[in-house]
């Protein structure tokens, strides 16, 4: 039995990809479903933040690789497209949609994020929305996770290279040690209103798997084998 698909046929996707919404400038928004699906199946997500590609690139590469009957989870590649084209963290009304997210802790107003790894400080301001849950692709994926009932989530960013796991679980370490980052409970300041802070409202499992900064050549590399197997990961039962 083979896992994995010959490099020539992983130029394109293999077929079975559904819509759940569309972003504010019309583009859809793309979802994965898993072939094999059933109720001890997750979501993995990534591109909540446009200018995080290497996460991107990577679990592409990884839908690309994986043999498609051997997915058991979920995936959106990109919750943010809008932000994806314009190269922007937010999405195209300047909303940082990992502070959107209708959760009790969410707050109104602007935020603030570092311009790149060099910055020391988070000066750089966005939005936090006009009110929880303003932005179509907060809303669409709020919908979707509602429909999915993933036993768990896993969300992609970078750069701050660790696995943030406050449930300290079996799916955080096996991420850790498969990744090689360093299982925290915490990234280590206040994110209201983030995608995070809304699964702990709905007690849902989520982890958020922060790359190092590294190109998407890279990433594609040094971490193609675990974002394939996570594709498929099973809590040993
Ligand atoms: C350096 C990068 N532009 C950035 O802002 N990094 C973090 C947030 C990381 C993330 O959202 O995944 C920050 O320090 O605020
Ligand atoms: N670097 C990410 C951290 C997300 C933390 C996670 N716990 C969440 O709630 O989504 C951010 O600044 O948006
Ligand atoms: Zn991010």
């Amino acid at each position: 039995m083979s896992f994995t698909r010959p490099r020539t046929e992983r130029g394109a996707f293999p077929p079975g990809t559904e819509h759940y919404g569309r972003s504010l400038l019309g583009a859809p928004l793309i979802w994965f479903p898993a072939p094999q699906a059933d109720r001890h199946s997750g979501l993995i997500i990534a591109g909540t933040h446009g200018d995080e590609n290497s996460s991107i690139v990577t679990l592409s590469c990884a839908l690309r690789t994986l043999a498609p009957e051997q997915r058991r989870h979920h995936v959106v590649l990109t919750v943010n497209p809008d932000g994806c084209q314009l190269g922007l963290r937010s999405n195209a009304r300047g909303v940082d949609l990992n502070r959107n997210f209708p959760a009790a802790n969410w707050r109104a107003g602007e935020t603030v994020y570092r311009w790149n790894s060099a910055a020391q400080d988070r000066d750089v301001v966005l939005l936090t929305g006009e009110k929880p849950g303003s932005e179509p692709e907060t809303q669409a994926l709020c919908q979707l996770i509602h429909k999915l009932h993933p036993a768990w989530v896993v969300s992609f960013h970078d750069p701050l290279a660790c696995i943030e796991d406050p449930a300290h679980s079996p799916l955080g370490s096996w991420l850790a040690d498969a990744f090689s980052l360093p299982l925290v409970t915490s990234v280590g300041y206040e994110t209201p209103g983030s995608f995070g802070s809304w699964c702990a409202d709905l007690s849902l499992h989520c982890i958020t798997a922060e790359f190092p900064p590294i190109s998407s050549d890279e990433a594609s590399e040094k971490y193609l084998n675990a974002m394939t197997w996570l594709l498929r990961w099973e809590h040993q039962r």
